[in-house]
């Protein structure tokens, strides 16, 4: 069986090997040529699976992309031809969501203010959104969710509008698919229209996909509104970002929110698990195996976890400044978006960590942080 994986998605060697002889291709620049003869093709986001691409696959049985987004793949060409196809669903939102929390804690941070007591409105309450209210919840912020989607399918939590999102709450932290049609599209979601509705001071996160905000129109907004503050790991346009929208962003990343250790193990596995059944055969394999153990010990008073002590907590995992200056320096040259994702250093997510008080140290105030920091995600 011929495996044809992009180069970039870890764990491929450890889990398919068994499958047959592998080949690792560059997913940007993928030809027919190259996967004409494979059985399996192992995807990420950055490869458009088309007919063009596909088309001279005849023995092609299976396509798995180790991402949640799905915008880069053509659903319907594949079941026309019957090739099973698996997506990862979930698999980095953890991720996502401690991305987006860090982000905000950063921002409050740079501006000289704090992220506590702001009301946080959540824009797509699915895997991503669901996991970034998580962090925000455990940390006691306000949090108000918008998905006319889940609110008509019966969803049981609470939902407001968009407009109504839009009024009341501080910061924004957007979380849809990318979607062109229907009534709930969500490509220029926050057009200029929109954009000059947001209250003064607003702060605004995108990891989901660039589009979802119009990046000229966002340049025309920032031009004359400096109280709106943007975070962007998305941008229209990847793997080239408007040049002039960079120096507008507070933080500025090369889409790499979901870019942690476990949420690239997961995504990989997922599909190893998918071709497994397909093929029904046992899977030999577990999780838990690939990932190295994370080691770190430091003695925390917790008794006064302020912001800024939770926020160094943060960038244990995860420093996102680093990536910050790293973008600035090199997203204008011509692979330098695509080689700043290829190098990244992948993070590890909070439960990582394992946050115990001290045994001398277990006062009740101390034990209440512990019990946040559970909450947050962080292992016992
Ligand atoms: N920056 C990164 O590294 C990553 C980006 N993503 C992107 O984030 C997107 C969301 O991921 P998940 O949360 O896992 O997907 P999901 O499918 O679990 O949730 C998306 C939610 O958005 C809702 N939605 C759709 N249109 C909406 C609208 N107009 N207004 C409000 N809600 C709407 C849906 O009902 C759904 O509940 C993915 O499709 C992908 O494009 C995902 C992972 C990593
Ligand atoms: O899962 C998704 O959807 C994403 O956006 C991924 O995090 C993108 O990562 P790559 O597939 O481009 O490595």
């Amino acid at each position: 069986m011929k495996i044809v994986a992009d180069e970039n998605m870890p764990y491929v060697e450890a889990l398919f090997a068994e499958f047959g002889q592998i080949e690792f291709v560059n997913g940007r620049t993928l030809t027919a040529e190259q996967v004409k003869d494979a059985d399996v093709l192992l995807v990420r986001s950055v490869t458009k699976v088309d007919q063009t691409l596909i088309e001279d696959a005849a023995k092609l049985l299976f396509v798995g992309s180790a991402t949640i987004g799905t915008d880069h793949i053509d659903l319907d060409f594949l079941h026309q031809r019957g090739i099973a196809f698996s997506n990862a669903p979930g698999c980095n939102a953890t991720a996502v969501g401690e991305f987006a929390f860090i982000a905000l804690l950063e921002l409050a941070k740079r501006l000289g203010t704090q992220l506590k007591g702001k009301v946080i409105g959540i824009v797509g309450a699915g895997n991503t959104g669901t996991a970034a209210a998580k962090c925000f919840e455990a940390y006691g912020l306000q949090v108000l969710l918008c998905d006319p989607i889940k609110q008509a399918e019966g969803d049981s939590r609470q939902f407001v509008s968009l407009d109504e999102l839009i009024a009341k709450a501080d910061v924004i932290s957007l979380h849809v698919p990318i979607t062109k049609e229907g009534p709930h599209k969500t490509w220029y979601l926050f057009d200029e229209t929109r954009l000059n509705t947001l209250k003064p001071n607003t702060w605004l996160i995108n990891c989901c996909r660039g589009e979802v905000i119009d990046n000229h129109a966002l340049i025309k907004v920032k031009q004359t509104r400096d109280d709106i503050k943007v975070i962007l790991d998305v941008w229209e346009g990847e793997p080239n970002p408007i040049a002039e929208l960079v120096p507008l962003v507070e933080f500025a990343t090369p889409h790499i929110a979901g870019y942690s250790l476990e949420g690239k193990a997961r995504g990989t596995f997922m599909l190893y698990q998918t071709l497994c059944r397909l093929l029904q055969k046992d899977p030999s394999k577990s999780l838990m195996g690939l990932l190295p153990p994370f080691e770190f010990q430091q003695r925390l008073n917790t008794a006064d976890l302020d912001e800024n002590k939770l926020l160094k907590m943060c960038r244990l995992v995860f420093d996102l400044r680093d990536d910050d200056a790293l973008f600035r320096q090199s997203f204008h040259t011509a692979t330098g978006f695509d080689l700043l994702r290829k190098q990244h250093t992948h993070r590890r997510e909070f439960s990582a960590l394992a946050v115990n008080p001290a045994s001398d140290n277990a006062i009740s105030a101390s034990s209440d942080c512990i019990k946040m920091l559970h909450s947050l995600g962080y292992s016992q």
